[in-house]
């Protein structure tokens, strides 16, 4: 099939567009599960093609076809880059909507879905990073934040805002190919920036301080924010600023970073909601005190990217230039990292609440059914005095037991959570359940040339070379098993017929 240019619609496409069914796929597996509906494996029954199929939930009647989903596919069918997720098609289910016992739901009767079909990818960045054991090696990281500053480097050249830049929508394959995902809530602006936006957008934890702020005039600049947070995140092995709600959000921001002056970002103390959030006493800036520990070109460009005023705030393209990409160790060619058994947000959030309830479970029959002493205690003699207890000293003379939960797990993050955050520092849910936002046309304009080429180092490789990740553990590359061994992949280890076991546990596509 032919591939416009970039930017440009491709009206070859255009007609087979939402003409074929989902039955042309056999679903696999579930590996996400959005805000928006459910995301499954699946292969194209015909070409044994491996891809996702994004469901793009109906339940609300009233409000009809999802203004997200609108959004999305009219998004992703113009942008065409290899850092950005490929769009394949739009496929339909007819009839009416049913549960997994196969009853028509109420309120559905008379509908079908619609599923987006797209390229399948091994990973998405949070799934991998919570491996367990799972540590990024510096060029590992260099080639993945290369990657998303070139695909957020042409979302912005053809004026479009990704506006939910966070780790389980940067999908990875196994070729080490990193792409942005997930347009819902994404739009298109213009460079005159005139209209009003949502400040609504992008979950907490990576939320700018102008949209906490209020402002509703605003640009690439607010991606640019939550990339300096996934910077962070990756050099830090956890989150930097989790906070619990917005004011809390805004006031991790200010401890990190300083609060701000019309000095150091003119205008600020006459955003919407300044005075509300104002703190009671001026902070210093201290994200060199707070990440001493990252070498100083990774300092030096996230100081750029976790700039409070927007205005000053590194762009894409300059970041892609800063002397981090360019100094020993260089990125990593993608192709030279380590293959790695599928790993979604979904399936390890998963993963670890099976394991915590099976502990959970085990530890409750040890309790019910405590193991048969070898010795039973001598029985009390009529007559024969009580032993003296001193006050806290308990029958079996067992130490006083603190409060708190009786497993090891770190707290999870928001919707579950990864358990790589160590206890204390994860605060709690910090997902933005407020996804919403305006609509709007579509801007396109040319990809641009880099300015250099490739920065990769040599055939060889950095793989190995260029010491371990940040962090307590060594390197990465012997954790998990190759790619195939025991986890899901492409190719034709996915030919069972139709009675296989995924089918089994999914039902059919509704
Ligand atoms: N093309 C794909 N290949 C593999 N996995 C995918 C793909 N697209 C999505 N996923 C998985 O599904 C998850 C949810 O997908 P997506 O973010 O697009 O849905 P959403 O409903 O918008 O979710 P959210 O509300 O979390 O933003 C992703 O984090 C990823 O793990």
């Amino acid at each position: 099939m032919a591939v416009a240019a970039p930017g440009q619609l491709n009206l070859d496409e255009a007609p087979s567009w939402g003409s074929r069914s989902v039955d042309c796929f056999e679903k696999l597996e579930q590996i996400g599960e959005g805000t928006y509906g459910q995301v499954y494996m699946a292969k194209e029954t015909g070409t044994n093609e491996i891809v996702a199929l994004k469901k793009i939930r109906m339940d609300n009647e009233r409000e009809g076809f999802p203004i997200t989903a609108i959004r999305e596919i009219k998004i992703l069918k113009k942008l065409h880059h290899q850092n950005v997720i490929k769009l394949k098609e739009i496929v339909t289910s007819p009839g009416p909507e049913r549960d997994e016992q196969g009853k028509p739901i109420d309120g559905n009767k008379y509908k079908g879905s619609i599923y987006m079909v797209f390229e399948y990818m091994d990973h998405d960045l949070t799934g991998l990073a919570d491996r367990p054991g799972m540590r990024f090696t510096v060029p590992q990281i260099k080639c993945y934040m290369r990657q998303l500053l070139t695909g957020l480097h042409y979302c912005h050249v053809n004026q479009v805002l990704h506006r939910d830049i966070k780790g389980s929508n940067l999908l990875i394959d196994n070729e080490g190919n990193l792409k942005l995902a997930d347009f819902g809530l994404a739009r298109s602006f213009s460079s005159d920036h005139n209209g009003n936006l949502t400040n609504r957008v992008i979950t907490l934890w990576y939320r700018p301080p102008e949209l906490l702020l209020g402002s509703t005039k605003y640009g690439p600049a607010v991606d640019m924010w939550s990339v300096g947070c996934i910077f962070a995140e990756l050099l830090n092995g956890k989150p930097i600023l989790p906070g619990k709600n917005e004011p809390e959000q805004l006031t991790k921001i200010f401890e990190l970073c300083g609060t701000p002056d019309d000095t150091i970002w003119p205008g600020v103390t006459k955003m919407p909601w300044y005075n509300n959030f104002k703190p009671p006493r001026p902070l210093k800036r201290r994200v060199k005190d707070f990440f001493k520990h990252f070498d100083r070109h990774a300092l030096d460009l996230l100081e750029k990217m976790l700039t409070l005023d927007p205005s000053q705030r590194i762009s894409a393209k300059d970041a892609l230039d800063a002397e981090y990409f360019w100094t020993d160790p260089l990125p990593c060619d993608p192709k030279s990292l380590p293959k790695y058994e599928a790993s979604h947000e979904f399936q390890t959030k998963k993963k670890r609440q099976q394991q915590r309830q099976a502990e959970e479970a085990a530890k409750r029959q040890k309790l019910n059914h405590p193991p048969p002493h070898s010795r039973l205690p001598p029985l009390q003699q009529p007559g024969q005095a009580h032993p003296q207890m001193r006050p806290g000293q308990g029958m079996h003379n067992v130490p006083p037991v603190a409060a708190g939960p009786g497993h090891h797990y770190a707290k999870p993050r928001g919707p579950g959570g990864p358990n790589r955050y160590p206890q204390g520092g994860n605060q709690g849910g910090g997902y933005n359940p407020n996804r919403g936002g305006q609509g709007g046309g579509y801007g396109s304009g040319p990809y641009p040339q880099q300015g250099r080429g490739p920065p990769y180092p040599g055939a060889a490789g950095p793989r190995g070379s260029g010491g371990s990740g940040y962090g307590a553990g060594g390197p990465n590359y012997q954790q998990g098993g190759p790619y195939g061994t025991s986890g899901p992949g492409r190719g034709p280890n996915y030919s069972q017929g139709s009675g296989s076991r995924n089918q089994q546990q999914y039902g059919n596509w509704q």
